[in-house]
């Protein structure tokens, strides 16, 4: 026969169970600013796309490398299509997704999204909580802002990070 304790407990875990992430998923809200990603607060994790040759002689990646510079570091990383080298900074991190073998490719929706799920698991595992970035893929590399927004969205979906997006 049961214990009152004991049957208390199990009501508890019964309930949690209830309400876990699965059965209530918790959307990942995409906040908008208008302005200069780098002005963002330094305690913000930041990401951009970057190709497996981490040159980064275009677009945002250029203020990236002025800003970071540590362009041997990330190339030691040896990061693959698909996968993200990491820079840690002060509280920060920089995330390079590496979308795209060559600069003069273009980065699949795929191989974006391996990327920002590769991510998500750095984040969740160094309890990341904000996360800012320009609309990436969308500039020079042509992706479409209405697909890359919803797989963010999809991607982050249940996690504890807040994105911040920034455009000029
Ligand atoms: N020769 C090269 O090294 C070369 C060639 C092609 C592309 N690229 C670069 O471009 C590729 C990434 O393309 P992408 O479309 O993800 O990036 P992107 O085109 O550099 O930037 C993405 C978006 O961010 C916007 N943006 C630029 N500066 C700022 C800012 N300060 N604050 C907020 N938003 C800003 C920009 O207008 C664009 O809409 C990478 O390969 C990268 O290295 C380099």
């Amino acid at each position: 026969m049961r214990n009152g304790q004991q049957c208390i407990l199990e009501i508890i875990a019964e309930d949690n169970m209830a309400s876990s992430p699965a059965e209530h998923p918790v959307a990942c809200q995409i906040r908008y600013i208008k302005g200069d990603l780098f002005s963002c607060p330094e305690t913000d994790s930041l990401a951009h796309c970057i190709s497996e040759d981490c040159r980064m002689g275009a677009g945002i990646a250029v203020l990236f490398k002025k800003k970071f510079n540590r362009v041997q570091e990330l190339r030691e990383q040896q990061k693959k299509t698909g996968e993200v080298a990491i820079l840690r900074t002060g509280e920060r991190f920089v995330y390079y997704l590496i979308t795209k073998r060559k600069v003069s490719d273009k980065p699949t929706y795929g191989n974006l999204r391996k990327c920002l799920e590769a991510m998500r698991e750095h984040c969740i595992r160094n309890r990341v909580t904000d996360l800012s970035m320009p609309r990436i893929g969308c500039g020079l590399d042509h992706l479409q802002w209405e697909k890359v927004s919803v797989m963010l969205e999809d991607v982050f979906m249940n996690t504890q990070v807040r994105i911040t997006v920034y455009s000029l």
